[in-house]
């Protein structure tokens, strides 16, 4: 069980952890229509930050607004609410999960009428793939689930519902032995994570499945960004399963992921078989940025 904090914000008041509770018949937990977020709150030398938090809360309005869900609260409320959540915890590094739900009122598939809900909680979450992922990498499985159409999942929205797709993808991976899986797109081609997009590297160019089947994630629009800083050749294209198996190097990006090498996909050694060296010199840039050792970037943390 991940360790518990003081206080969730709940539709504008703090309440007790333990007290922050949805009756049974809550429309969002049994027809998945609730969009979230994941973002991450940094301790750094000038006080706790939290990476991209501007970004996160704008595209939490764009996947609402895909859905039709009205947040009866500004993104400036909910900006200042999550700085406000992190500050009443008394945490200094946590991950953030502000979820925007379909609350108790009519029953059946159409959500009519019934109150949309917003509910904030932090809590501290350490390396999502584990600290070894991150340092050698991990063993991925390519899934026998695809991602869904663009026209069944609209991938630009980050929805609950959307994460039975990758919960098959996930427990498929690690009963077969796995640390995560990647999944391949309604034309076969490589989509992303069942929590994360994938990177991988050939000949020194850096490439990532472009905007498609994926979510838009703000760790990929990262490392796009300061691999192109860092004079690396980037490239938005698809491509199949057995390029990354060919390829010198993989990783995986995301909120909880953060850059995790990948040295292994369906049993192939991936590159030199542990984090390449274009993966490393991206993962500590990212660390530094995130941790507040990189004045360049500032403009990605908000101090709390
Ligand atoms: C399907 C998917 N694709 C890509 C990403 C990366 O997006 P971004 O975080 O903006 O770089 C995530 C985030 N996955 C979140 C949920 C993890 C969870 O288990 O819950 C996350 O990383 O917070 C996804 O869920």
């Amino acid at each position: 069980m991940f360790p518990k904090t003081d206080k969730i914000w709940m539709d504008g008041k703090f309440v007790n952890w333990d007290d922050a509770k949805v009756h049974v018949l809550t429309h969002s937990l049994h027809y998945g229509l609730a969009v979230f977020e994941g973002i991450r709150c940094y301790n750094t030398e000038q006080g706790p930050a939290v990476f991209r938090l501007k970004d996160h809360i704008e595209r939490l309005f764009k996947s609402a607004h895909i859905f039709t869900l009205k947040i009866p609260f500004t993104e400036e409320e909910i900006f200042e609410a999550v700085k406000e959540t992190i500050r009443v915890n008394k945490i200094n590094s946590c991950y953030i999960r502000p979820i925007v739900f379909v609350g108790y009122g009519n029953m059946g598939v159409y959500p009519k009428n019934n109150p949309i809900q917003v509910a904030i909680a932090v809590w501290s979450w350490g390396a999502y793939l584990g600290e070894e992922g991150l340092q050698k990498g991990i063993r991925v499985k390519t899934s026998s689930f695809i991602r869904n159409h663009v026209n069944s999942n609209l991938s630009r929205g980050k929805v609950a519902g959307y994460y039975v797709n990758s919960q098959l993808a996930k427990i498929e991976a690690i009963s077969c032995g796995y640390d995560e899986a990647v999944l391949l797109d309604t034309e076969g081609y490589v989509s992303e994570g069942s929590g994360e997009n994938i990177f991988i590297v050939r000949k020194g160019i850096l490439k990532t499945t472009p905007l498609t089947s994926i979510l838009e994630g703000i760790t990929r629009d990262t490392v796009l960004t300061i691999a192109k800083d860092l004079s690396i050749e980037t490239k938005e294209e698809r491509f199949t399963r057995d390029e990354l198996y060919i390829s010198d190097e993989a990783f995986f990006t995301g909120t909880a992921a953060e850059i995790t090498p990948i040295r292994e996909v369906d049993d192939r050694t991936i590159g030199i078989g542990s984090r390449g060296p274009i993966t490393e010199k991206i993962q500590n840039l990212f660390f530094d940025i995130v941790k507040g050792k990189n004045s360049k970037y500032q403009r990605w943390l908000d101090f709390v």
